[in-house]
């Protein structure tokens, strides 16, 4: 049988895993290397969670060209005559244009490229690896999946900026991110609890970068991202909802130019920002200093006031779901989040949450609230076999 390899490069990590090419894929591999930026780590496994491999990496210099590079070194020896069909490739960003999944040709990648600023840590990485598959291996499928695509079902007031209408009419508006994560999620919440799924559900993607998604029926209604990916939650190194006249400041009163804002609010703020120690949850839970703390009780009242107007736009909120790094992994910030959401009704079961249970919620919770891990890289294989199976 022929297989799917998938690469998902996000802010901090490059994910990849190889599928049987089938209607509903099933994984062989999975690797990543994470940690980028800060002490990256490559990882191997098999199917089964048999470890092929787990490496601490020399974190200097150490960028995703380089996880790219690590990547090819360490999965080379295992796709040996696996017989790869189609590479199903995360692009974050697909503006307007790009509302589904789409066999990548070198006349797309003019604009998507166009895109790179308004999504500096992942589009120019994204790119990349299509345009290095595209040289090598011409004849082999290349199909990205949109971020974005997930998002359209939003109506046009979720959408839109108070802007003079040419600039939104040339399509600066509210797009919304972390769109395949959203999909699955969504999927797994009908599986997991069916009744709640076509109710009104917040999902908050926590990983290094980090967004809410409101949805009724499954379908994305508000999110707090917007026009790129710095907008809305505090996150690992960007710094979500600034003030606008914040960004004028910057540039009178600093002198700093487009660019430098840009490093500024995209790869030195956030929990990197606010600590001044570190980007990754993990480091901060561990260290006692007051910096770390006050960057997590940040980072949670970012999450407690957004969840707040999500579900105002939604009317209500019957589920709240947890996923990606931080959300799958850390029972703190799950507890505090919702803590703070007391005043909706939710209310966690401790032993539940610290044990990662999928439905965390007390018995008398008014909002149910679970753990689902996300899997970007099942829901590319699956939109990546749909285009290139055999009629
Ligand atoms: N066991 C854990 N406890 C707390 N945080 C964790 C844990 N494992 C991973 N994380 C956090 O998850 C974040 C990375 O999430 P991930 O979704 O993999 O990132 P990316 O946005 O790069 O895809 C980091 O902040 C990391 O510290
Ligand atoms: C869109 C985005 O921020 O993705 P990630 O969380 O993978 O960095
Ligand atoms: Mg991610």
């Amino acid at each position: 049988m022929s297989s799917i390899a998938v690469v998902n490069a996000g802010s901090s990590s490059l994910k990849f895993a190889v599928f049987d090419a089938a209607e509903t894929p099933v994984l062989r591999l999975k690797g990543a290397i994470d940690g980028i930026g800060a002490t990256p780590r490559a990882r191997l496994s098999r199917a089964d969670g048999a470890t092929l491999l787990d490496e601490a990496l020399a974190p200097e210099n150490f960028d995703h060209a380089a996880a790219t590079r690590t990547m090819m070194r360490i999965a080379a020896p295992w796709l040996d005559g696996a017989d790869i069909s189609a590479v199903g490739h995360r692009v974050v960003h697909g503006g307007g244009v790009f509302s589904a999944p789409l066999r990548i040709t070198e006349a797309d990648m003019e604009a998507l490229a166009r895109f790179i600023p308004l999504a500096p840590l992942h589009q120019p990485h994204n790119l990349a690896v299509i345009r290095a598959m595209l040289a090598e291996h011409p004849q082999l499928p290349q199909v990205a999946c949109f971020d974005t695509a997930f998002h359209a079902t939003q109506p046009p007031i979720a959408q839109a900026f108070a802007l003079p209408r040419k600039y939104s009419q040339a399509g600066l508006r509210r797009y919304g991110f972390h769109g395949i994560s959203y999909q699955y999620v969504a999927g797994r919440l009908k599986e997991v609890a069916p009744d709640l799924a076509s109710r009104r559900v917040i999902v908050a993607h926590l990983g290094n970068g980090a967004s809410l998604c409101g949805m009724i029926d499954g379908g994305s209604v508000a999110s707090t991202m917007g026009f790129t990916t710095v907008d809305g939650l505090m996150m690992g190194t960007r710094c979500g909802a600034l003030d606008p006249g914040a960004l004028l400041h910057l540039m009178d009163h600093y002198g700093l130019g487009p660019r430098e804002v840009e490093d500024l609010i995209y790869r030195q703020s956030g929990l990197l920002g606010v600590s001044g120690l570190s980007a990754d949850m993990r480091a901060l839970r561990a260290s006692a200093a007051a910096q770390a703390k006050e960057a997590i009780a940040l980072f949670v009242y970012r999450i407690r006031r957004e969840i707040g107007s999500l579900a105002a736009a939604l009317g209500g909120l019957d589920a709240l779901v947890f996923t990606a790094g931080i959300g799958e992994n850390d029972a703190a910030t799950r507890a505090e989040v919702a803590a703070g959401c007391a005043w909706l009704g939710v209310e966690l079961d401790d032993t539940a949450n610290r044990a990662a249970q999928t439905k965390i919620s007390a018995p008398q919770s008014s909002v149910a609230v679970f753990v689902i891990p996300t899997n970007e890289e099942l829901e590319i294989a699956r939109s990546a076999y749909r285009l290139v199976r055999p009629n």
